[in-house]
């Protein structure tokens, strides 16, 4: 059988795709910090204040003079002078001196003179007014510097950063409110087919519901993009063009749905031909499932045409459509993806030459992890809805064994 497409390998095309990509010019917008969790930031963000502010203890026990304390031990205490406590919330009215402790609590500030903190479980109250210490401590000893996390003026979060929970803390803990993020990128979504019918509706013989504009616009999402969806198109050549091209000028970047392979009725890679500078790059990738993919940029717009077949769609999908919106919110991507390491089930074929995406089942025995691969056809969604991950069998691989430690990566 004749080979329609020219195939390259999944690497290749990703290279390929990105090199073509103008640099990201993402729109910002300036939001309350909770509300900006999960949103990448626009700006660098630069200390205000020292943290934490002021000298503290960081256990409960009693502020001293650490050279008061030498040599002393559980056989050979110290009796030192209680000269006052160190109120939480409030700066200490009071110094300590040669000899002298003061009572402090997690979190308090030192008085003035003392340099560390003996803590409770090493002290015993003696006659009033008087602690023994048992035991010895150094200068610093249990206490936080003031500045020691952050210092004013430092540069505390780099532009393209994600708002974890711990920025998103971070932050508050110098009295920022609001932050400079980049607004979500509009990726439009396009499906085609005249088979394809709203999922609302119900099917006539013959008929589908759209489950890729859903799926699709659920993975956008995932990957901080905004989805925006153009309906179905017929596979009329005039209607798909039209809803492209409006979908284009509305978008940041247009990924469509089915239509991708080289049929008659393929009509994905011919519009997105017409649609601009350089137009398509690729149209056929060493991959399985999703061989028809089209990845094209029109006019420094990035464009994407995913197989019909919903797995293959999400499968390619997460592989492309993420570095796209990774891109184009100017997001840092220097850390690696997490995987879960597991043990192969069973042995699993694939052809050499072909990378090759299987959705796996996870379980545990007591020697860790086990991926039971789930064999699928493309197009039944649930095969991959019932999954926990995926693994890949590299391009050059002829299968993989029961027993091989596989890398699972999450949707
Ligand atoms: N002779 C060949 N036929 C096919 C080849 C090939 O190499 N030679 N490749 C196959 C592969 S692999 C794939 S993948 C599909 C790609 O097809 P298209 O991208 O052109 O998509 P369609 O043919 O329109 O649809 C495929 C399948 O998916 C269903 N579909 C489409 N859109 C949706 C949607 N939004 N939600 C749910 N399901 C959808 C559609 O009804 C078809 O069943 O080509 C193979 N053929
Ligand atoms: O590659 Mo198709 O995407 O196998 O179903």
């Amino acid at each position: 059988m004749p080979e329609f497409l020219k195939l390259t390998a999944p690497d290749e095309a990703l290279k390929r795709f990105m090199s073509h990509l103008p640099a990201a010019q993402p729109r910002r917008e300036t939001l309350p910090v909770l509300e900006a969790a999960g949103r990448v930031l626009a700006s660098d963000v630069y200390a205000l204040e020292a943290l934490p502010s002021f000298r503290r203890s960081t256990v409960d026990g009693f502020a001293v003079q650490a050279s008061s304390t030498f040599g002393a031990s559980d056989s050979l205490p110290i009796y030192m002078n209680v000269v006052g406590e160190s109120q939480m919330g409030a700066e200490p009215n009071f110094k300590v001196g040669k000899g002298q402790a003061a009572v402090i609590h997690t979190g308090g500030m030192l008085p003035e003179g003392a340099n560390a903190v003996v803590m409770m479980e090493y002290t015993q109250e003696a006659r009033a007014g008087e602690v023994e210490v048992q035991r010895a401590v150094s200068v610093g000893e249990n206490v936080i510097e003031p500045g020691e996390d952050v210092k004013p003026g430092e540069l505390l979060l780099e532009a393209g950063k994600e708002l974890s929970p711990a920025v998103v803390g971070g932050l508050m803990s110098q009295g920022i409110a609001e932050v400079e993020v980049v607004k979500p990128p509009r990726i439009g979504i396009l499906s085609s087919g005249d088979e394809v019918v709203d999922p609302l509706q119900v099917p006539l013989p013959g008929q589908v519901r759209d489950v890729n504009s859903y799926s699709l616009s659920a993975l956008v999402q995932r990957f901080g993009g905004e989805p925006v969806r153009f309906g179905i198109s017929s596979d009329r050549e005039e209607d798909m063009r039209a809803r492209a091209r409006s979908a284009m000028d509305a978008c940041d970047a247009l990924v469509i749905t089915a239509g991708s392979s080289a049929s008659v009725r393929d009509l994905t890679a011919r519009i997105l031909a017409e649609m601009g500078e350089p137009g398509v790059l690729v149209h056929g990738i060493r991959i399985r499932p999703g061989k028809p993919t089209i990845l094209a940029v029109c006019d420094g717009k990035p464009a994407i045409g995913l197989p019909g077949n919903p797995v293959s769609a999400l499968v390619v999908g997460s592989l492309f459509i993420k570095p796209m919106i990774y891109h184009l919110t100017g997001r840092k991507t220097t850390v690696p993806v997490a995987y879960l390491q597991a043990r192969l089930s069973t042995n699993t074929p694939s052809q050499a030459g072909k990378e090759e995406w299987f959705p796996v089942s996870l379980r545990q025995d007591e020697r860790g992890w086990i991926a039971e691969p789930i064999f699928y056809k493309s197009n039944l969604i649930f095969a991959l809805a019932k999954a926990d991950g995926l693994i890949r069998v590299p391009l050059d691989a002829n299968g993989l064994e029961a027993g091989q430690v596989v890398e699972v990566y999450f949707l």
